[in-house]
């Protein structure tokens, strides 16, 4: 068998060596490119197995080769080395497919584990961000609100049902970055299946034409550039879990096909004859109107009922309460230990400022907004200013009076003595009605009864 092939593009010349010098000597055949000109060309002469790249190169940024070589070479994995600062990037990287980072100053080490996990990983389903996991590694949901209470009991209820040989399917929907993913996992760890592979299909973020082949595999020469026979993703879960994320953006054509194979539980490879039986459990995701998807003729209505046999509704963040702290803290606490940093501590105008914002990117905007505050800002604490909320629904009318030096029935005069006059009369005159109550205030109701049990009311 021919030594995987890694693509590395980097300009810092001694870097670049040293890498070039690591990779070899393990075994790899190395293209060792300096800018995007060069790589785009080695990647058409010998499209690779892995790309190592940096990101701010001399003509460009990495990630536009990241998109070019998706779109035209296909959904090789990457490896993302980024400086300190450059977390968004590394953020969008992941979107598009790359499978981890590497912080620099690099560590040659690491690099050599991260590498060797990327190419013998299963399949290039794209793995977009890490979960949250136990002392185990095992997926979990972090949060204790009502909300997420009932989801974790639903989560157990449907796992337990994963058995057989055709299990009913699952749709998972949510708002984005609201943990569908996530819940995806805890799904299958939690199931009879839990052994078996789970898989994970990005239809947003592989190529449409190339959907159908990483779905259903395809046979050697079944179409140009098929050089080889190669197994798709649903035969590649076999008896585990095959998790369809984005299945809003499956196209029309392949829709068909999935019905087919989800009705009959078989499928056959591209440009094969013989029927494979389908063994994986079905479990997709959609953060878009599939009911105004299907209105609009976007999706098929036979197969938004096939996958819909039950439901997991997840909740916004918005409606978690104070799970935003304890999500935060597991945050925090991860970027520190990732980053070989003590963790610092939030302060308590912090947990205000993150139970006031409104989250419309869900946990995923507030795991991105801890990540870069910590990075940035390497206190021992993390201040409100840190996070770079932008402000929202602020208590108008408290800000407004402290402004103007104003004191608030009741109150000591202070900023806090002002808001906790200004709650308790807002309670009163709504007669402790809680959602009338945050209304009135600006606030939502996981930010107000933050406040209450803040101020013991
Ligand atoms: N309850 C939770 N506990 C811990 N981590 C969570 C939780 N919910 C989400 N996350 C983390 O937030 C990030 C986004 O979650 P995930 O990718 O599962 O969202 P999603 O709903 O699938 O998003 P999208 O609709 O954009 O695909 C991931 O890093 C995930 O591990």
């Amino acid at each position: 068998m021919n030594a995987p092939h890694i693509l590395l593009l980097e300009d810092e010349r001694a870097l670049a060596r040293a890498i070039d010098r690591r990779l070899r000597r393990d075994g790899y055949t190395v293209a060792a490119c300096e800018n995007l000109a060069n790589a785009r060309l080695a990647a058409q002469r010998r499209p690779p197995e892995l790309a190592v790249l940096d990101l701010r190169l001399p003509d460009g940024h990495g990630l536009e080769f990241l998109e070019w070589l998706r779109a035209e070479i296909g959904p090789v994995p990457a490896l993302v080395m980024t400086a300190f600062g450059e977390l968004d990037d590394a953020i969008g990287a992941m979107r598009l497919g790359a499978v981890d980072f590497l912080k620099k100053p690099l560590d040659l080490d690491a690099l050599e584990r991260i590498v060797s996990d990327a190419l013998h990983r299963d399949s290039p389903a794209t793995r977009t961000e890490a979960a949250a996991g136990d002392a185990t590694g095992a997926p979990v949901i972090i949060g204790d609100s009502p909300a997420v209470r009932t989801l974790r009991r639903e989560i157990e209820r449907i796992a337990a049902l994963g058995r057989g040989s055709a299990p009913p399917n699952v749709l998972v929907t949510g708002e984005t970055g609201t943990g569908k993913d996530l819940a995806a996992r805890v799904l299958h760890a939690g199931s009879p299946r839990a052994e078996a592979p789970f898989v994970q299909v990005d239809c947003a973020a592989l190529p449409r034409d190339l959907i159908e082949a990483e779905l259903f595999g395809h046979e050697k020469g079944a179409f140009t550039n098929a050089h080889r026979a190669r197994r798709g993703l649903l035969a590649a879960a076999g008896a585990g879990s095959a998790f369809l994320n984005e299945i809003g953006e499956l196209p029309l054509g392949l829709q068909a096909k999935l019905l087919t194979a989800l009705e009959s539980r078989t499928m056959r490879e591209i440009g094969s004859d013989t029927e494979r039986a389908i063994e994986a459990w079905f479990i997709a995701a959609t953060n878009r109107d599939i009911e105004q998807m299907m209105a609009a003729g976007d999706f098929r209505q036979d197969l938004y009922y096939r996958l819909n046999v039950l439901t997991l509704a997840l909740p916004p963040l918005r409606e978690r309460g104070e799970d935003v702290l304890e999500l935060a803290r597991y945050f925090v606490d991860e970027t520190a230990a990732r980053y070989e940093r003590d963790p610092p501590r939030l302060t308590e105008a912090a947990c205000v400022a993150l139970i006031d914002h409104d989250w419309p990117g869900n946990v995923r905007e507030l795991r991105h907004v801890i990540e870069r505050a910590v990075l940035v800002h390497a206190d021992t604490r993390l201040e409100a200013g840190h996070l770079r909320l932008r402000p929202r629904r602020a208590t108008t009318e408290t800000v407004s009076a402290e402004a103007a030096g104003e004191r608030a029935p009741g109150s000591d005069g202070t900023l806090a003595g002002n808001e906790q006059a200004l709650i308790e009369r807002t309670l009163a005159e709504t007669g402790d009605n809680i959602s009338e109550a945050a209304r009135r205030l600006g606030l939502s109701r996981g930010a107000l009864r933050y406040r209450l049990d803040k101020y013991g009311l």
